[in-house]
């Protein structure tokens, strides 16, 4: 059996707006992960690009986690744990990189055990891992996802949208955690609040399924989280804002944040031109990039 494989494994954006913890999209930007296991105990890392100097070379790293759990549930245990990462996925920016380190750690492992794991026992392990479904379920399957758990047990639905349209991600320079993100959010929300999410979050998958993408304006719509979050990211409400004067479908908070992600069909660098703009208004510096759905998820390479 070979002792390497390399894998590459899309980024993700997560809620889509009312969509929390249910929704997300794989999109066009990449890492890259090469396992390679022996009897030589140890654990030794290499990063290029993103994270680079900053993720631990320990039981610690997600990634060792998730190789983990493999052999754990596999029952073939391999003493020496390799890694070398290239890394676009930008860390702690809503572009869920724990949810593509997770992915590419389990399906790395499950190539070098033997492929005794199916997508499905997988989505279970990354979203056991990850606490959430939303982001792993689109980094192993692609296109857009719809996940919910049931006794720990994730059950999705995946489709790509009729037509084509584009994600403008504006990533500010900052961090922000899933965990510090995550605190801000309220026990409970006022009934009226749910039934709005409802309502909104079934429009956006009615919307992407079928095309008819000028609902986007509403469907992006949520009180679940992005009022409480807004707080943890200056000028947030503004850079939504700009998104729709300069022609966006809508814009959103892409996962925790603070990436805030516009849809378009047009004038895409414009919207990011625009949205990057208003952010250093409020003295946040941001770039974006254009990316658009990926169709595969995460494959061996
Ligand atoms: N390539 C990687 N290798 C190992 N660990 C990683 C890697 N990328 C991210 N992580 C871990 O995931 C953490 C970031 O996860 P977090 O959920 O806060 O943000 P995110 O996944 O980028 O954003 P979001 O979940 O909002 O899309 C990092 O601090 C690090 O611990
Ligand atoms: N649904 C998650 C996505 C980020 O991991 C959240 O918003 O906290």
């Amino acid at each position: 059996m070979a002792n390497t494989v390399k894998v590459r494994v899309p980024g993700t954006t997560a809620n889509c707006g009312p969509g929390f913890d249910a929704v997300g999209i794989a999109c066009t930007i990449y890492n890259d992960l090469e396992l390679t296991v022996s009897q030589e105990a140890g654990i030794s890392l290499e990063v290029t690009g993103e994270g680079a100097g900053a993720i631990p070379a320990d039981s610690s790293n997600v990634v060792v986690k998730a190789i983990q759990m493999v052999m754990d549930k596999t029952g073939q245990h391999y003493k020496g744990i390799s890694l070398r990462m290239k890394n676009n996925i930008p860390l702690s920016r809503g572009l869920g990189s724990s949810a593509a380190a997770i992915v590419g750690g389990l399906v790395a492992a499950n190539e070098l055990t033997g492929n005794r794991l199916n997508k499905e026992t997988i989505l279970d392990m990354a979203t056991a891992i990850e606490g959430h479904p939303d982001n792993v379920a689109p980094a192993i399957f692609g296109g857009i996802t719809v996940s919910i758990m049931d006794s720990g047990h994730a059950h999705y639905l995946r489709f790509l949208p009729p037509v084509d349209f584009s994600m403008v991600a504006v990533i500010p320079e900052f961090n922000l955690s899933t965990r510090a993100a995550r605190k801000v959010l309220p026990v409970s929300i006022p009934f009226a609040d749910a039934v709005f999410n409802v309502s909104r979050s079934a429009l956006l998958i009615g919307s992407l399924a079928t095309g008819e993408l000028k609902l986007l304006l509403h469907a992006l719509e949520d009180r679940l989280h992005q009022p409480y979050r807004e707080q943890l990211i200056p000028g947030m409400a503004q850079v939504l804002a700009a998104a729709r004067q300069a022609g966006a479908l809508g814009a959103a908070l892409s996962g925790a944040g603070p990436c805030l992600l516009a849809f378009t069909t047009e004038n895409s660098d414009e919207v990011g031109r625009a949205m990057t703009k208003a952010f250093e208004i409020h003295k946040v510096q941001a770039k974006y990039q254009v990316l658009k759905i990926d169709r595969q998820g995460a494959i061996i390479i």
